[in-house]
């Protein structure tokens, strides 16, 4: 299914948990960054419209997507920080560097969830263009960074359900 199947902004919002209390970290990579401020405007406003504390959501900036991964990993160490949303683009040059790119920070924002248990947010759109990039970031098929906030939010929530099953 593509995002032209499913609009990145829209999603169901009941079941999900009391964020109030939890702290966020979001990176903005600062490679194209006309399209990553939406991003980034857009995962802010989505967690504070679902409850989030402003004073609760800490951004980091990186150089670029492929710095996403180390900047996970330190938010991650923190243990104040609940959940992380990493956010950059990465548009399809002449050669294949954006492969090696969005493939070592697909697998390393994996690597660093699943070292420290928590979300850690792939929100890094990979276009062929910037017109691409611009329809998945407010445009014809929602924002990608309102995706990324509402998927660490639902993994909050699962993550609850499934430790308070084990209390017992
Ligand atoms: N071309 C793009 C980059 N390139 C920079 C890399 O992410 C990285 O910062 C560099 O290779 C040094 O390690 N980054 C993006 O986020 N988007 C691009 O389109
Ligand atoms: C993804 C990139 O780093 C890209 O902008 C590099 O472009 P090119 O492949 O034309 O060197």
């Amino acid at each position: 299914m593509s995002s032209a199947d499913k609009n990145l902004s829209v999603f169901k919002t009941e079941g999900l948990p009391d964020i109030s209390s939890k702290k966020f970290g979001i990176l903005v990579a600062e490679w194209n960054t006309e399209v990553t401020e939406k991003l980034f405007e857009g995962a802010y406003q989505t967690l504070i419209n679902n409850g989030a504390s402003p004073e609760n959501i800490e951004r980091g900036n990186v150089p670029g997507s492929f710095e996403l991964t180390l900047g996970a990993q330190w938010f991650a160490e923190r243990r104040d920080i609940d959940a992380v949303i990493a956010l950059g683009v990465v548009i399809q040059g002449e050669t294949k560097h954006n492969d090696y790119i969005n493939h070592a920070v697909a697998q390393g924002i994996t690597n660093v969830s699943l070292k420290s248990g928590k979300p850690i947010i792939f929100g890094v759109l990979t276009p062929n263009n910037m017109e691409q990039a611009l329809d998945r970031a407010g445009g014809v098929h929602g924002n990608k960074g309102d995706e990324a906030a509402i998927t660490a939010i639902k993994m909050l929530g699962l993550y609850n359900q499934i430790a308070t099953a084990g209390a017992y």
